[in-house]
Order: structure tokens, then C-alpha cells, then sequence
């Protein structure tokens, strides 16, 4: 019998940027968990929850795990055919550009440590595997 697999489980993610017209850095983010994970670095975000949008998930993830208020600007559109990206079997993740309007970036939840990467320092950091072809797509942004 044909059986399709389930959905794959949303979560948004943020292409944090100086500027959103003209980019030159964007913040990465590394993970404290789970074990698996913890010292992958990443785009911040998470799960988007039950009866939110991604737009919601998003600015509530940034409030929660950074302490700022961003501008969102367009996605940065995946391979999948609704524009996510592929995290393994289970997720996929939405991607939006972002600058911070409000407040500092901090470390405050799921991570240890932040950077503002430049375009030549893209790849100074371990990224998640899932991450890696959304970083590529970024480079070509990054002046
Ligand atoms: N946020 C985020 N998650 C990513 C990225 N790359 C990647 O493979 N993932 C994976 C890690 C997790 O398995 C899943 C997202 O979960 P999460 O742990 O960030 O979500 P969350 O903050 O809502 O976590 P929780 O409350 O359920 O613990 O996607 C990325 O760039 N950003």
C-alpha cells in the first residue's frame, strides 16, 4: 500500500543581518542541546508551535533566545517545494532575513556563544550539516 510519510514538523530560523538591503554580517549561534547537537552552530529560531504562524514563532523565539525585536525581511527560499529547507527526516525549516531593532543580542537560551560573521569568516564556524547549503545561499548575499 502506498503510505506517505508524515509532514516534516515546521520550524523557522533567522538570517540575522546589519543591514537588510546591503548585508555584510550575519549572527550564528551555537547550540548547548541536545548532546548531538550542542557546539553546532546555527540560525536562531525553533519550532513553531501549535495554532502560530511562522512569522509568530519566529519574533517569540528571537525574544526568548536572544532578547531582541527584529524587522523580518524575505525568505530565504529553500529547496523544498513550499521554499523550507530539509533538517533531516523530520523538520524543515523556514528562513527569513532579519535585522535587530530592538535591544542586543545575548546568549540567553539554547546558546553559549554568538558571532557576527563576515562573508570570509562564513565557514570559521562548525555548522550544523543541515545548515550548510542555507549558509551558501547567505554567502552570495553577504558583501
Ligand atoms: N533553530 C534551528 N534549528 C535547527 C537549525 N538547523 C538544524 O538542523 N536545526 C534543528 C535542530 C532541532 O532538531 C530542530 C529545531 O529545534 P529547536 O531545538 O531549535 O527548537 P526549539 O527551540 O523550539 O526547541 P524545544 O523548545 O523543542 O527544545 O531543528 C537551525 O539553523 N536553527
Amino acid at each position: 500500500m502506498d503510505e506517505s510519510p508524515p509532514p516534516l514538523r515546521s520550524v523557522v530560523g533567522a538570517a540575522i543581518v546589519d543591514d537588510l538591503q546591503r548585508p555584510t554580517r550575519l549572527l550564528a549561534a551555537r547550540r548547548t542541546e541536545p548532546p548531538a547537537l550542542a557546539g553546532g552552530w546555527e540560525l536562531p529560531g525553533g519550532k513553531v508551535d501549535p495554532g502560530e504562524s511562522d512569522v509568530e514563532a519566529l519574533h517569540r523565539e528571537l525574544r526568548e533566545e536572544l532578547g531582541v525585536e527584529v524587522e523580518l525581511g524575505e525568505v530565504v527560499r529553500g529547496p523544498l517545494a513550499d521554499g523550507r529547507w530539509p533538517l533531516g527526516d523530520t523538520f524543515a525549516m523556514t528562513v527569513f532575513w532579519a535585522r535587530v531593532t530592538e535591544g542586543e543580542v545575548a546568549p540567553i537560551e539554547d546558546h553559549d556563544a554568538l558571532r557576527w560573521l563576515t562573508s570570509r569568516e562564513l565557514y570559521a564556524v562548525s555548522w550544523l550539516p543541515a545548515d550548510v547549503p542555507i549558509v551558501g545561499v547567505i554567502a552570495d548575499r553577504l558583501g
